[in-house]
């Protein structure tokens, strides 16, 4: 039987994009970016269609706000290049922000001024501004329009962030881990807004988060990043439907994991070999297992251990 390489994965499958008939909003082609010698970003090729919520996953440090930055011209990139709404994304600004909004990991900007003089402020750049909107979400998230920036807290900046993201009603919202600092009645009240943006046709939302619960409950398209590259962007729903955990355990343990088809990733620890799967075969499985002397069981995966699996 072929032995496969515990820690390997063999994620060809789930390369293939969700199918799409629209324009991507981003399309971005062989990015690269080095910090020194260090080549975080290997050659991304992603893209983006147009009404969707995108969950961007990836360990610490595997480049996601990176990736989110040279998204919008807000690090330079040394190689490929990044379209944005069809046309080429040179720099940050122009026409193109009354469309974009972005939430980056920390807000540390204006510590002077206060809340309302903030916004303010911002509105004056933008074609369009909902205003309506801020003072709702200034009075849901208990944010005191007469406060200094500095004065806030770590949470209470990220939530003046979205606000001031989402008041422009953008075509495209990017938020790097938006929710990291917000308590649990904030994050859901969070993701009621984005949720509520989305249901305008059209609109776009990328956001990196570690918590996947609040991709399951975004309902979000999951991109992985690993080792510097796009190792898929697939549907929630779908990699609930088709992921599974299989864990074949005998007394005498095994050697090496069997290789079944679309396998993804396998690992044996003790008597138990555990392989993630695609599509599995039941029959061929318990086929397998009575050929093995082993006792099978097919779980389904929570999206966490997915992300423990193949981040
Ligand atoms: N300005 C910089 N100078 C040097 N190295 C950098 C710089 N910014 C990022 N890096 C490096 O690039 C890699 C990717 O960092 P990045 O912040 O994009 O990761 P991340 O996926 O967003 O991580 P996290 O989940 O921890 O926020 C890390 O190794 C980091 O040390």
């Amino acid at each position: 039987m072929p032995v496969l390489d515990q820690e390997s994965t063999l994620a060809t499958d789930l390369a293939r994009p969700p199918s799409t008939d629209t324009a991507p909003v981003v399309r971005v082609r062989a990015l690269r970016k080095s910090f020194k010698k260090r080549e975080v970003l290997c050659g991304i090729d992603w893209d983006v269609p147009a009404g969707r919520v995108i969950g961007l996953l990836g360990r610490n440090g595997a480049g996601k706000t990176t990736l989110l930055r040279c998204l919008l011209g807000l690090s330079p990139i040394d190689g490929g290049n990044v379209e944005l709404f069809g046309e080429p994304m040179t720099e940050p600004g122009g026409e193109r922000m009354h469309r974009i909004g972005f939430v980056p990991q920390t807000f540390d900007l204006f510590p002077w001024m206060k809340v309302r003089a903030y916004l303010d402020f911002t509105a004056a750049f933008y074609a369009n501004w909902n205003h309506a909107l801020t003072d709702r979400l200034l009075a849901d998230w208990q944010l005191d329009p007469k406060q200094k920036i500095g004065e806030l807290s770590q949470g209470q900046r990220q939530k003046l962030a979205i606000v001031r993201a989402i008041a422009p009603e953008p075509d495209l919202l990017v938020l790097d881990e938006p929710v990291a600092s917000l308590d649990p009645q904030a994050r859901r009240a969070f993701m009621g807004e984005l949720l509520e943006l989305m249901r305008q046709p059209g609109k776009t939302v990328i956001f990196s988060t570690h918590i996947t619960a609040d991709l399951e409950r975004a309902e979000a398209d999951i991109t992985l990043l690993r080792d510097g590259a796009i190792q898929f962007t697939r549907p929630l729903a779908e990699l609930r439907q088709r992921m599974r955990r299989v864990v074949l355990s005998r007394p005498g343990g095994w050697t090496e994991a069997p290789v079944v088809a679309g396998l993804l990733k396998a690992t044996v620890k003790g008597g138990e070999a555990q392989l993630l799967v695609e599509d599995p075969s039941v029959e061929s499985l318990h086929a397998l297992a009575e050929r093995e002397g082993a006792e099978l069981r097919i779980e389904t995966p929570t999206l966490e251990d997915l992300f423990v699996e193949l981040a």
